[in-house]
């Protein structure tokens, strides 16, 4: 398979594609090969995004979305996708491009376990709390 590339200066995603032929019916989800493997420094890590042109016009997307690299993982990079069309089947072919890889910075933190935290202004509040998520109601 060819190396990932990106298809314009300044992308951030790096094309990825599949090694194999695969037809996903309505909500059918395949795990595909795309013949690729990384050593990421440390401190980095690279993630599987879809690819929006194929989402828009075939319903494909990747069910773990996006699917985490660590920096460690030497192995294929896989893709597990997902045919989100209620009716049409989609027919891919080895070579065609179906992800994008995104490479980022990734900090590590040290978890500690505390009685309180400090305040917020948003506090507790969450799950559509500034509203907008029902229309018509509060949007
Ligand atoms: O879309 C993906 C997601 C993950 N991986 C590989 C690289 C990653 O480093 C490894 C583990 O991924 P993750 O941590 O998301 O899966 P897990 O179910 O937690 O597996 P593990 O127990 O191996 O961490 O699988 C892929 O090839 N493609
Ligand atoms: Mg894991």
């Amino acid at each position: 398979m060819p190396v990932p590339h990106y298809a314009q200066p300044g992308d951030a995603g790096a094309d990825l594609a599949t090694t194999s032929d695969a037809v996903l019916a309505p909500g059918q989800r395949e795990v595909l090969g795309t013949g690729i493997a990384i050593a990421l420094p440390v401190g980095y890590a690279a993630f599987v995004h879809p690819r929006s042109g194929l989402a828009a016009r075939a319903g494909l997307s990747i069910v773990n979305s996006p699917g985490t690299i660590d920096a460690g993982y030497r192995g294929e990079i896989k893709v597990c996708l997902i045919n989100h069309d209620p009716v049409e089947p989609i027919v891919l072919n080895r070579g065609d491009r179906i992800a994008q890889l995104i490479v980022q910075r990734v900090e590590q933190v040290r978890f500690v376990e505390v009685e309180t935290l400090e305040h917020s202004v948003r506090g507790t509040a969450g799950y559509g709390s500034t509203g907008g998520w029902q229309a018509g109601r509060d949007a």
